[in-house]
């Protein structure tokens, strides 16, 4: 982190695109078959590392609009290096504000919208990808993962790497210290830093453990590219948010709940990058609680149940993040973003406990209404494990720059960043000399959000951008410092296995239950009560009872176990056929659609007589007629000739 003092170089033309050498088969868009393919219905893409332009204030919005559309105003340059990064997905406009949907309140949630396309997924790319004997290794680790990413440059490196270990060169003319950390990682590739720095933390996070993966760096260095990335080149998140799904598949034996929400901490502000924007401005999320014990809200979270799903609730918060342009980069973050998934997770029920639900999956605590076959589910013993998985995109340390309302964020984020860098000092202090010295966590949001991962309840992967090119010298040093104190950070990480009946899991198994009680109770009076009711009532219930029936279904579509994570993808390949739709009522439900079904077509059939009459009234025109006379002479000759 560096908190620098130079001047703001002279601003004289925006730099060459930046060219990276990368492997052909990147550059013609086919990474090892290992890509989110493109589709038209959703054009914001997980990969992308579209940072949307968000609200900036009317003034910014102004100043920058007219800098812009001046011919021949002077461009940026970065002062970084003579390169020019790749450039960035040209801005979206804002969305328009969706309909809030209440945080957790799935009987709000339209099924058909959550419960999307999962066919993008190779299956073979998935199983490929986990390894189990990484995963045991995941489990394993009380020390920050700290790895280093050297950004691509056309000007020449003036650091020398090894596999571990990071030296200034002598080239520069300076003589420096070696670093030494888990990963120094080159190049534009991200499949390779996903593995080395993410994916045992993602595993982890799978397994019960509360897991953050931050990226760190001076801005422009490359942290944006490495977590989102771009439809060429995913990042983490995307690449994560493929390996959870991927793990539930190759999970037989327990059922997953995933939630999603997304917030950034703009000029020590917290806001839902998921709320609809004027809720979100108006209502900035606060951290109540203290210690580890913190509670965020206001927040929307989002069930998801697909990769397509995460997607749109990334493209989303995407599209609400406040970025802009500045001296160094043509579409900075000015926020620190927080991607939280929660990871609900519990055992299945054996296979005696399995049931037909509507939709065929199992649901452990289902008593069939069938005498004689009734089977109590003991769901008790069953514990709920809950881990969160946390991915952190910082914003980046700078310069002063000339821009006044950037000046104003920049000293935001350096504050934000040196209390988050005297945090890590403090904690690396207290583990190394076994001391209990007071952490200033509370000097920050970012500090104070992190605080329950940092004090050690987490799994932590940091991965520290850097820009290899001389002028970059003073932020790169400072980077790997803090690089260096955060190796030191003792971690003791527990996996949380509760019996938690507030867990949204339970909550939803628990309606499940209650609407199947409801169902098989109104299915055993519903022959005596038929007789006593009326056409008109018989079909009332018949439509309360497949209400019943949806919802039922809709909650077993959000609880994912590894078959339903493959139903998905096969749901949406074909459409639901209306034989799945007889096969999922009762005898009873079905005979009152059946006269539900015939009453619509008594009702269909005398319309038609009725139609068939009023034709048969009009007197027939020759075929020449012109066809306003005819559109005439069939509105007026009736009448006319009924006279
Ligand atoms: N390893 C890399 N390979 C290729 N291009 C890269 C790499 N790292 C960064 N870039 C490019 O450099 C530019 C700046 O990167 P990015 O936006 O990720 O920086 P940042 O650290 O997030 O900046 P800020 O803090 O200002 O938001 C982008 O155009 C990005 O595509």
């Amino acid at each position: 982190m560096s908190v620098p003092s130079t001047p703001p170089p002279s601003r004289l033309a925006r730099p060459a695109p930046f060219t990276p050498n990368r492997p052909a088969s990147v550059a013609s868009g086919s990474i090892e078959g290992n890509r989110f393919p493109r589709s038209s219905a959703t054009p914001a893409m997980l990969g992308s590392a579209k940072k949307f332009k968000a609200t900036l204030s009317t003034e910014t919005r102004t100043r920058l609009n007219s800098t812009r559309s001046r011919p021949g105003s002077p461009t940026k340059r970065s002062p970084l290096d003579q390169v020019t990064p790749r450039p960035k997905t040209p801005s979206t406009p804002r969305r328009e504000e969706s309909p809030i949907i209440s945080e957790m309140d799935v009987s709000r949630i339209d099924p058909e919208e959550v419960l999307v396309d999962f066919q993008n997924i190779e299956a073979g790319d998935i199983s490929a990808e986990i390894d189990e004997a990484m995963l045991k290794d995941a489990v394993s680790d009380d020390k920050v993962l700290v790895s280093i990413r050297v950004r691509p440059s056309d000007s020449p490196s003036i650091w020398d790497t090894t596999k571990q270990d990071i030296k200034i060169g002598p080239q520069s003319g300076k003589a420096g210290q070696e670093f030494h950390f888990d990963n120094i990682l080159t190049g534009s590739e991200n499949k390779p830093v996903y593995t080395a720095v993410a994916r045992n933390h993602v595993y982890a996070a799978m397994d019960g453990y509360n897991s953050v993966i931050f990226a760190y760096g001076q801005t422009c260095s490359g942290k944006t590219y490495t977590l989102s990335g771009d439809p060429e080149e995913p990042g983490i998140i995307p690449r994560a948010m493929k390996d959870v799904f991927a793990y539930i598949r190759r999970t037989p034996t327990r059922e997953y709940l995933l939630r999603c929400s997304y917030l950034e901490i703009y000029n020590e502000t917290i806001h839902d990058l998921l709320a609809p924007p004027s809720t979100s401005a108006a209502q900035p999320v606060q951290i109540h609680g203290t210690g580890p014990n913190i509670v965020l809200s206001p927040m929307r979270e989002e069930v998801v149940t697909s990769l397509k799903s995460v997607k749109e609730v990334l493209a989303r918060g995407e599209g609400n993040r406040r970025t802009a342009t500045t001296d160094w980069n043509e579409r900075s973050s000015r926020s620190h973003s927080v991607f939280r998934v929660v990871i609900e997770s519990r055992e299945r029920g054996s296979g005696s406990e399995t049931n037909g639900t509507s939709s065929g999956r199992q649901t452990p605590g289902f008593r069939p209404p069938t005498p004689g076959g009734a089977r109590l589910q003991a769901r008790g013993g069953r514990s709920v494990q809950t881990s969160v998985l946390s991915l952190i995109d910082l914003a980046g340390s700078e310069k002063a720059t000339s821009d006044k309302e950037r000046t104003r964020e920049g000293k935001y984020i350096n504050t934000s960043l040196l209390t988050l860098g005297s945090v890590i000092s403090t904690l690396a202090e207290n583990s190394a000399k076994h001391k209990a010295d007071h952490v200033p966590f509370r000097n920050s949001k970012l500090t104070r959000m992190l605080q329950p991962s940092l004090s050690g309840d987490a799994r932590i992967s940091v991965v520290c951008t850097i820009n290899p090119s001389k002028d970059a010298i003073g932020e790169t040093t400072s980077t790997l410092l803090f690089a260096q104190r955060i190796k030191k950070v003792q971690l003791h990480a527990q996996k949380r296995e509760i019996v938690d009946t507030e867990a949204l899991l339970e909550r939803y198994r628990k309606e499940i239950e209650e609407l199947k009680e409801r169902l098989a109770e109104r299915e055993a009076e519903a022959p005596a009560r038929s007789r006593r009711l009326s056409a008109r009532e018989q079909l009332d219930e018949s439509r309360a009872m497949n209400d019943l029936n949806a919802r039922i279904r809709q909650l077993t579509k959000l609880i994912l176990t590894s078959q339903t994570v493959d139903e998905t993808r096969g749901d949406e390949s074909r459409p639901a056929s209306p034989v799945k739709i007889d096969f999922d009522m009762s005898p009873y439900q079905l005979q009152q659609e059946l006269l539900a079904a015939r009453r619509a077509i008594e009702t269909q059939a005398t319309q038609i007589l009725s139609l068939e009459a009023a034709l048969l009234a009009r007197p027939v025109l020759p075929p020449d007629a012109p066809e306003c006379e005819k559109t005439q002479c069939s509105r007026t000759k009736p009448r006319q000739s009924a006279n």
